[in-house]
């Protein structure tokens, strides 16, 4: 004994080296250990699934997989196949993994993927935003988000949606939150959720004899629209190498990015919390929603069971949707519906999804330097970040001065800034949820 302690105090320096390296390399195979007992729960999970017999003449459900091999700094593919794909077999789906080749190839393909029963995304926030643009901007839109709900295996660097469909594991290690989503998929529990409708305006001038182009279409948004100083730091702090710490890219990305100001008019139409007039929209929108899935129903069964009619005639009276009491007076809101107007001069202004038919305004002050690195600091720290001013609203137009941003962001992907219309739509995307 005494013998090995004096060969380690004689070699010190590779006796300190060899001790980290051991500790490191423990470490690493005791994370690898847990991550192959948690995957091997994960899959008697999955066959548990894959092995109960479907009903007679039922196949196998089909699910396409978009995988962007891009997104988390090209980690997706790898990600993909170590915790969810596996998951997905086990289970019994037909899983087709189509790989996109170029940007905006997602949108392209979920606006004519046909026969498949789930769309999954693999890939980061662009990725999931691309998919639903494609998705929603289908002749057949009303029926597609029925028929396809969509599954987020969040693979990208960010995942800021995934996060949100994901709350209770998103400070999870990375094999859970990927696992999770993909079981999400597997248990079919499914909710929708809201998506912004954003329309861009189109001012390029037309040359002249030139055919008038046709309008264009919207986007899709399931987190927000992004734009200012902060927006700018953060492109700063992704192109920069991933070896630097968290902190030192926060910091320098702060010090370096240009003060700007967001100079803008905003017409809206603020929440209201309900009163008579909206209540009344509420019912008319339902009502007609109502007829529609009837007329729908009545004629598939018309033309599968014809001789069924006169009885189904009888039944419908019977099962007609009952007239509730009105239990609450409600007055109308004069301000319900009614546009507002007001201008800012902004370090930055965000638009978020926020849920039940809502959009959230969040426009920054206007920060001197100084102010701009403390605050930048804080949010770093994971500190909730001040604004001067947030607003709830349905609908928002945002009308840019000159000499602000050149660029904004919509679920991070970048556009040129422009006259945008920004529109909340509820419950419009069915997803995966654990
Ligand atoms: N084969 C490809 N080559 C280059 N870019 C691609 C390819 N396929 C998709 N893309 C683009 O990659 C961009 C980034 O993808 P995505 O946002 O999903 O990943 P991420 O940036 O890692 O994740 P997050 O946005 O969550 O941080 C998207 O704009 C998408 O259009």
């Amino acid at each position: 004994m005494a013998k090995v302690v004096k060969t380690l105090r004689t070699h010190w320096k590779k006796s300190t080296f060899a001790a980290i390296l051991g500790y490191y390399g423990l470490d690493y195979a005791y994370d690898r250990h847990k991550t192959f007992l948690l995957m091997r729960d994960y899959s008697q999970q999955a066959l548990a699934h894959g092995r109960r017999k479907l009903p007679d003449g039922a196949k196998n459900k089909h699910i396409t997989l978009l995988l962007n091999p891009t997104a988390g700094n090209r980690k997706s593919k790898a990600r993909l196949e170590k915790y969810a794909e596996p998951l997905l077999h086990l289970s019994g789906f037909l899983v087709n993994i189509v790989k996109t080749e170029r940007i905006d190839e997602a949108r392209d393909l979920a606006g004519i993927i046909e026969r498949t029963n789930v769309i999954a995304v693999a890939g980061g926030d662009g990725t999931v935003f691309e998919t639903i643009t494609g998705l929603l901007r289908r002749e057949d839109a009303e029926e597609a988000v029925l028929r396809y709900p969509v599954g987020i295996i969040p693979v990208g660097t960010e995942n800021q949606f995934g996060k949100q469909l994901l709350k209770s594991f998103r400070n999870d290690p990375e094999p859970k939150f990927i696992a999770e989503a993909a079981m999400a998929i597997v248990n079919h529990r499914m909710r929708p959720a809201d998506v912004m409708e954003i329309k861009i305006a189109d001012t390029d001038k037309q040359d002249e004899g030139e055919e008038p182009k046709a309008p264009r279409k919207p986007f899709y948004s399931l987190v927000g629209v992004n734009l200012g100083q902060y927006r700018e730091a953060k492109k700063i702090k992704e192109e920069m190498p991933s070896f630097f710490g968290q902190l030192f890219t926060s910091f320098w990305s702060l010090l370096r990015v240009q003060p700007l100001i967001v100079k803008a008019q905003l017409n809206y139409i603020p929440t209201c919390s309900g009163c008579a007039k909206c209540k009344k929209e509420e019912e008319e929108k339902l009502e007609q929603s109502r007829a529609k899935a009837a007329a729908e129903k009545k004629q598939t069964e018309e033309t599968k069971y014809p001789q069924s009619s006169i009885w189904s005639r009888i039944t419908s009276i019977f099962s007609r949707s009952p007239v509730l009491a009105d239990s609450d007076v409600l007055v109308e809101n004069p301000d319900c519906g009614v546009q507002k107007s007001i201008c800012i001069e902004s370090s930055e202004l965000n638009v978020m999804v926020a849920g039940g038919g809502k959009l959230k305004v969040e426009i920054g002050g206007r920060l001197g330097r100084t102010d701009f690195m403390i605050e930048g600091l804080r949010r770093h720290r994971g500190e909730s970040p001040n604004y001067k001013m947030t607003l709830e609203c349905k609908e928002i137009e945002i009308c840019p001065v000159e000499g602000g941003p050149e660029y904004f962001s919509i679920d991070n992907e970048e556009f040129e800034v422009k006259r945008v219309k920004l529109k909340a739509i509820k419950d419009r995307v069915y997803f995966f949820v654990p």
